[in-house]
């Protein structure tokens, strides 16, 4: 009888083997006994051991806090049950193999290889989630004021690969508590990443605190970050105020404008951070500290530092992981794609139609320098919006240093000088001249496919053809 059972098995098991060696998730199987009867390589390769060496061995003997022989002992299934093994915590689900009624074995597999991984995938789900309510979010309250007030991954614009990226290590840093200092001219969007970091994070139900260091006088900056007792000073108030770090507990602290913090304030913070602990104004007792610090700054944090001007400790303490948030000239594939956002956004704020760029205003905004960047693009948008005509927003309407820059194109002339400046081969400027008068022409059209290809004299399946080569949707 026994010998069946693992006839059965064997003959299950053979026409799986390559698959279950190429998959990811560790897989072991045993036999009824609960030997081991096949084990996955990645699996075999974490325990330290040849699979071949394994086979046949009790799966207790070789799996640390295993499961398995219970499963075939109750022919009960247990799924996303927690299994340490050599330090990790891995989480695991256990199947009993059932033929015509007996456990002839039972096939387990790790799914998560430790909590980090288990978290960063909680990360990506939220990202997904988050997409997709999104785009239920829009298509429901199309017409519905935006408040603005919460910024999701999604609400970053940008289809350059530099944004790409950027998405992606945001997703992948969410996760963990890690502090992150973000860095960037100003208007390139710091404050948001900030925000979605926290959307993404364990923390996202908790407070999300924001303090502007460079807007809070000097004599109160340490009773807003710390809170005070009452009667700490002339003019506390009664009951004493909760500090901003207080505030944030068990949440994310946003402290933008890092670089403006004043000495003697930075040598505080850094205390704080290092005790771990915060003690209010006039205070006796201090309370442990549960937050994740975000810092921003648009400064050079090093030539503050070779100046006396911020503290190098401090420094490296904020600067755990970076994320260096780039100009908006420095992805001008981005501007027509952001500045549609921009109408769109005012469109459903005012329930006026958005107007559309003329393909000679469009070109100036994409030989601009944007100094102010996307803060600067929105406030440009707007002021276009709301002069507008005939859903049209023509040169003329743009601010005089943007339209000095159109006046010498020519409608429809595309120079060539709107490629990225660090785009070396001709190939790669054709290229992007290309991308870029396919992107005017799509706004200009209002997305309309076939006028496109009709506007630009090809086929529309070559439209899609370039489309699809330049990654535009
Ligand atoms: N990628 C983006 N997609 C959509 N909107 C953006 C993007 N980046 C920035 N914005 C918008 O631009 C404006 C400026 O962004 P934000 O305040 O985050 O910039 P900042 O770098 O923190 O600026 P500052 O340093 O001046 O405080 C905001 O209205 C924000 O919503």
């Amino acid at each position: 009888m026994p010998l069946k059972k693992l006839e059965k098995l064997t003959q299950a098991a053979n026409t799986y083997k390559t698959i279950l060696n190429a998959m990811e998730e560790w897989v072991v199987i045993v036999d009824h006994q609960a030997k081991i009867f096949f084990i996955n390589r990645p699996y075999a390769r974490f325990l330290g051991v040849k699979a071949e060496d394994v086979m046949g061995k009790k799966v207790t003997d070789v799996i640390e806090n295993t499961r398995m022989h219970i499963t075939v002992q109750t022919g009960q299934a247990e799924r996303l049950s927690f299994q340490k093994i050599l330090g990790s915590n891995m989480i695991a689900n256990r199947f009993p193999i059932i033929e015509q009624g007996e456990v002839i074995g039972a096939v387990g597999t790790v799914i998560f290889h430790d909590t980090h991984e288990w978290k960063q995938i909680n990360s990506h789900i939220k990202a997904l989630l988050a997409e997709h309510d999104f785009h239920r979010q829009k298509s429901l309250t199309a017409d519905k004021v935006e408040t603005g007030a919460n910024f999701h991954l999604n609400d970053i614009i940008g289809d350059s690969q530099v944004m790409k990226s950027l998405s992606s290590k945001v997703t992948q840093v969410a996760s963990g508590d890690v502090t992150v200092l973000i860095r960037g001219e100003s208007g390139t969007g710091k404050e948001l990443y900030a925000h979605a970091i926290h959307q993404l994070s364990d923390r996202a139900e908790f407070p999300f605190i924001k303090v502007n260091c460079a807007a809070i006088p000097e004599n109160l900056l340490e009773s807003e970050l710390f809170g005070y007792e009452e009667g700490a000073f002339t003019g506390a108030k009664k009951g004493g105020k909760a500090g901003k770090f207080q505030l944030a507990n068990g949440g994310t602290l946003f402290l933008d404008e890092i670089g403006d913090l004043p000495l003697l304030m930075q040598a505080k913070l850094l205390r704080v951070l290092q005790d771990r602990e915060v003690e209010s104004v006039g205070g006796t007792r201090s309370t442990p500290l549960n937050i994740r610090l975000i810092t921003a700054t648009h400064r050079p944090l090093e030539s503050l530092i070779e100046s006396g001007d911020f503290r190098e400790d401090l420094y490296y303490r904020i600067n755990v992981v970076a994320i260096d948030l780039p100009p908006l000239r420095e992805r001008r594939d981005d501007i027509a794609k952001l500045a549609d956002f921009f109408l769109q956004k005012l469109s459903r704020r005012t329930g006026r139609r958005a107007p559309k760029l003329t393909v000679q205003a469009l070109t100036a905004m994409l030989a601009y320098n944007w100094p102010g960047n996307i803060r600067e693009l929105e406030n440009v948008m707007e002021a276009a919006f709301y002069t507008s005509h005939d859903r049209k927003i023509p040169l003329s309407l743009l601010p005089p240093q943007l339209a000095q820059n159109g006046t010498s194109i020519q409608e429809n002339a595309i120079q060539p000088n709107l490629a990225q400046p660090n785009a070396s081969s001709l190939k790669e400027q054709l290229n992007q001249v290309e991308r870029n008068i396919i992107k005017t022409v799509l706004i200009e059209c209002g997305d309309n496919r076939t006028k496109v290809a009709k506007q630009l004299g090809i086929s529309k399946s070559t439209l899609y053809e370039k489309l699809d080569k330049h990654g535009i949707s």
